[in-house]
């Protein structure tokens, strides 16, 4: 009897170390861990299954869930960040599927703000559609300002439609060939903020470095890079800004969002705030989207690089590769 409530009150400690620990690892540790012995297995399999229900780890307004109707791969690994963030900053580990709420990471619009005493608006307590700091985007436009640090008025302002998160309703769906894709899980209105493209900002060389090691790994056909690079032309047009934005190991559902060589359904716009170091690349819908449909944009034009990878995107105007410039 004695030795029997030992035994199950070693097990309860197993299990409450279990819960603590296993959300900080890989899949290939949880795995391990998990033949270990039946109860590890247990917990591992609830760390799986509440990985699989919510990409976002609780982070953004409503749980972003994974469906694999492809293989037996229940979800995408990788570090959640809700906004861009410097790779210094980055994390190198964080708890997924545990039972309580994740903590909040490192990742906030105010590493990325500085605040000279200049810009901003003064249209407190509420700014109205004549703000100053409001801009675009219309159709077509790439551009569009927002209020910022320097603002006084507040999160719930109507110029910050991109700094409160997601608000849409999405999912991660697993497709034969082009591998995860977001998609709407709503009708999404032409016009709506969907997400932002969330990751680490990295100056121009380690993009270089990165993409160079990331079409190394992609030629294998199992990695899928996310490194973002958009350059913003001057008005002066002799030089230009790049914004290079790598989604690989940290960043928010963007990441997931395939290419499509009819352009897709999101445009991409370069949102600054008053106060705001660096642009944000921020995904719109640019046409309405039904329930179901997958969200898509044009990863360029250039097919430069000689081990490009297949497009199957199924556009009727599909190129056949996916577009490669040498970043
Ligand atoms: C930003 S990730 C998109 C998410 C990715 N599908 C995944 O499973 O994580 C970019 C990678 O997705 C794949 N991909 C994106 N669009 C594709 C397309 N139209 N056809 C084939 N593969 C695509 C390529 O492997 C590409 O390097």
């Amino acid at each position: 009897m004695e030795e029997k409530r030992g035994r199950e009150a070693e097990g309860e400690a197993l299990r409450g170390w279990a819960e603590l620990v296993l959300p900080w690892l890989a899949p290939p540790d949880l795995a391990a861990v998990a033949s270990a012995s039946k109860a590890l297995r247990s917990v591992a399999m609830g760390v799986s299954y509440r990985r699989a229900s919510d990409a976002s780890r609780g982070l953004e307004r409503h749980p972003v869930p994974f469906l694999n109707p492809v293989d037996a791969q229940p979800y995408s690994y990788f570090l959640y960040a809700r906004f861009p963030l410097l790779a210094l900053h980055s994390p190198s580990a964080q708890p997924w599927g545990g039972r309580g709420p994740t903590p909040s990471n490192p990742s906030s619009l105010a590493a990325l703000t500085f605040s000279p005493a200049a810009g901003g608006c003064a249209c407190a307590p509420a700014c109205a559609s004549e703000c100053p700091c409001s801009l675009g985007p219309e159709p077509g436009m790439e551009l569009m300002t927002e209020c910022g640090v320097n603002c006084p008025c507040g999160p719930e302002c109507r110029n910050r439609v991109t700094q409160g998160g997601i608000s849409a309703r999405l999912r991660v769906v697993k497709h034969p060939l082009k591998g995860w894709g977001l998609h709407a899980a709503q009708f999404v209105k032409r016009g709506q903020f969907i997400c932002e493209y969330a990751g680490e900002f990295l100056i121009t060389e380690e993009a270089r470095n990165r993409q160079r090691t990331y079409d190394e790994l992609a030629s294998s056909g199992r990695f899928s890079p996310a490194l973002l690079v958009v350059r913003e032309h001057l008005p002066s047009g002799k030089a230009c800004l790049r914004v290079n934005i790598d989604a690989t190991k940290v960043g928010n559902v963007a990441r997931f969002i395939n290419h499509s060589c009819d352009g897709g359904n999101l445009s991409i716009v370069l949102v600054r705030s008053s106060g705001s170091l660096l642009p944000r690349l921020c995904f719109f819908a640019a046409v309405d989207i039904q329930e179901g449909e997958e969200l898509t944009f044009s990863y360029g034009s250039a097919r430069l690089r000689q081990n490009g990878q297949h497009c199957f995107c199924g556009s009727s105007i599909c190129s056949g590769m996916l577009p490669s410039e040498e970043t």
